[in-house]
């Protein structure tokens, strides 16, 4: 297997540079005639891995609403993940990690590790307890041939209190997680796969110039975010931009075609990421 920045970077070239989310929103059940249960979210599931495994790079389960449903979601969820993997489309589980590194080391082994039911190809993670508290993680995805994504500039409003502050040397949070992340992927041949978060809905990125590794960037489409502001804030780093979608995809929904339309709509709309 090679490393995981690698193959996210062979999938994008062919598929197209996309993340969808998947993000069982109550409002999208009732919205595609299902049950706001665990059956309705077994079936919303369903269709989804239906829709994008095995056409879409990059697929990035919204761990929230699968917990949501407590066991009988999680199930829901390692069978998505599974499905999804198996039909070679990665996955990006978006559980937001992040504790003390003893703790870290569990929710290492649940997202990157073989053995696990969740075993996923990458998870994003929290550094605001501390960029070294992720350390467990970041060890057992390099053993493991997986990735992280770490939060830096996030695209909701209030992340600017913590992640626009600055330390002694005058930097930014964000651009801190960025500079730790770059330390992580030197040396990577294509990509590295220590990945970073930059919402699609901000004003200015932080300085991506030395991250060599992949740049998520949700916020495009329900929270604002537009094609226009993916390529300003991608700046020169089109090959390893990957924006998210998720509701204005699944909005699309339930019938796989329909969710198949909007992917190729959404991709022809980042076409600029592949120059
Ligand atoms: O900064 C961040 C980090 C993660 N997210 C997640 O991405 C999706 C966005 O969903 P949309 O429906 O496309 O708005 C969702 O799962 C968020 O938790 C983010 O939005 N911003």
């Amino acid at each position: 297997m090679t490393g995981f920045g690698e193959r996210l970077h062979a999938a994008l070239a062919e598929r197209g540079p996309l993340c969808v989310g998947i993000d069982p929103h109550p409002e999208l059940l009732g919205a595609w005639g299902l049950t706001v249960d665990a059956a309705g979210l077994a079936t919303f599931t369903e269709y989804c891995v239906e829709a994008f495994a095995g056409e879409v790079a990059l697929v990035k389960p919204q761990v929230a609403f699968f917990e949501a449903f407590g066991s009988a979601g999680i199930a829901v969820l390692e069978r998505a993940v599974a499905a999804l993997r198996e039909s070679g489309t990665l996955v990006l589980a978006d559980a937001k990690r992040g504790d003390i590194g003893s703790t870290m080391a569990a929710y290492a082994r649940t997202w990157l590790s073989d053995d696990s039911p969740l075993c996923s190809d990458s998870v994003t993670v929290s550094p605001y307890l501390g960029f070294g508290a992720l350390e467990p993680a970041l060890q057992l995805a390099q053993e493991t041939e997986r990735g992280v994504f770490v939060l830096a500039a996030t695209s909701n409003p209030e992340g600017a209190q913590v992640q626009q502050a600055t330390v002694a040397d005058g930097r930014t949070l964000a651009q801190v997680m960025v500079d730790e992340a770059a330390v992580r992927n030197a040396g990577a041949a294509v990509l590295g796969s220590v990945g970073v978060v930059v919402g699609a809905t901000l004003a200015a990125a932080p300085d991506l110039s030395a991250l060599h590794g992949p740049i998520l960037m949700p916020g495009v489409g329900a929270q604002g975010g537009t094609a226009d502001d993916v390529r300003r804030l991608a700046g020169d780093h089109l090959d390893a931009v990957v924006p998210n979608v998720s509701r204005e995809v699944l909005r699309a929904g339930p019938a796989v075609p329909a969710l198949r339309d909007a992917v190729a709509r959404a991709v022809d709309g980042f076409a600029f990421l592949r120059a």
